[in-house]
């Protein structure tokens, strides 16, 4: 009885499937056709995949959730994209990093990912043509800014197209089980921070922590050392084979960290987007609050406000500011003009669609 009803469901998912089939290859053809309209030109449209993902949440009636729909499209687009031109996304590598993660969340699974040795070697290689864009991290909701991505958008002629948001878990990995023999644990700075909590709470204090570039990197030597174990997340556990010993071992349970995607096009308006702006101030009194003015005076919401040596001389600073909004809409172009008359130093970093997924 129970096998005859199953049949009848499985039959259905068999045909629901064909129609499903048959309508990704009607959109894909659409998408192949759109393409060739572009003529070699920018194929990836943040704006639009934003609004894509955007009405999907919208029209999702369920019982998949607005998310697990939203992440089914975002699948559809990359193959579909992946038609019109497969694209390149440099990263901080080694493979298994959260940056590869972050990548492969915003831009799916047809695009493929290149690893780099550096931040640095990740911006050059989209400045040099090699990569399509970047995906750099920008701030960590536990530890702060990434001052060397803030430093190189200062300097680079890159823009700012996308933003991804990452909730980061943490996992104490070994080749085999259990903690018995443990003498060092590697990963990186930042990860070994954010674990401190629970590394004294769990570890015995002999254990040494050892600061290495990547957690990828801390999960491939964690490989190769019978006596290491490693901080890192699900991609890093899987690439190089390891063992979960403990799973989710972060202090702060919503640790998130925020990522940006550059490149070198500009964006149009979404409907729900951000501008990222670097400015200095003159080092005069009030300074400070004549920047924040020309915000709050034409409506403008600050998302961020967050200040960084600016490398030219001692004690001056210049400050990455995040506002709501496209600077194609009246209210920020004239907060930009403001502050341009009173600001030392104003770069446009990019408006870019607000995270969807
Ligand atoms: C199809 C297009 O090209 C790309 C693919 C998209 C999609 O599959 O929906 C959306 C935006 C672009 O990144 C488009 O520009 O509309």
């Amino acid at each position: 009885m129970s096998d005859e009803l199953l049949k009848g469901h499985r039959e259905a998912i068999d045909r629901i499937d064909a129609e499903i089939l048959k309508l990704l290859n009607q959109r894909a053809e659409h998408a192949r056709t759109i393409g060739e309209i572009k003529g070699g030109g920018v194929v990836y449209r943040p704006e639009r995949e934003a609004q894509v993902l955007a009405r999907i949440k919208s029209l999702n009636t369920g019982p998949l959730s607005d998310e697990a729909a939203a992440k089914l499209f975002r699948e559809v687009m990359s193959a579909c994209l992946a038609l019109e031109r497969p694209l390149t996304i440099a990263y901080l590598g080694p493979e298994g990093t959260f940056s590869q993660a972050a990548a492969i969340k915003h831009f799916g699974h047809a695009a493929s990912t290149q690893a780099c040795g550096s931040i640095d070697e990740a911006f050059r290689a989209v400045e040099s043509g090699s990569a399509d864009y970047v995906v750099a991290p920008v701030e960590n909701s536990t530890e702060g800014a990434v001052g060397r991505t803030l430093d190189l958008m200062v300097s680079s002629p890159l823009n700012i197209c996308g933003e991804v948001v990452l909730r980061i878990h943490h996992h104490l990995l070994r080749k085999g089980d259990g903690v018995a023999g443990i003498l060092r644990v590697y990963s990186h700075a930042q990860s070994l921070a954010q674990c401190h909590e629970w590394l004294n709470k769990n570890l015995p204090a002999g254990v040494e922590r050892i600061s290495v570039a990547s957690n990828a990197e801390a999960a491939r030597l964690a490989s190769k050392e019978p006596n290491s174990a490693a901080i890192a997340g699900d991609a890093a556990a899987e690439r190089f084979g390891l063992t979960r010993l403990a799973q989710n071992i972060e202090d702060e349970p919503n640790n998130t960290t925020r990522f940006l995607v550059l490149g070198g096009q500009q964006t149009g308006p979404s409907g729900k987007d951000r501008t990222s702006l670097v400015v200095s101030a003159p080092n005069r009194p009030g300074a400070l609050a004549s920047l924040v003015e020309p915000l709050s005076s034409n409506g403008v919401s600050m998302s961020k406000f967050e200040s960084r040596p600016s490398r030219t001389g001692l004690w001056e600073y210049v400050f990455f500011i995040d506002v709501e909004g496209h600077v194609s809409e009246p209210g920020v172009a004239r907060a930009l003009d403001a502050l341009g008359n009173v600001a030392a130093f104003v770069k446009v970093l990019g408006s870019y669609p607000q995270a969807v997924i």
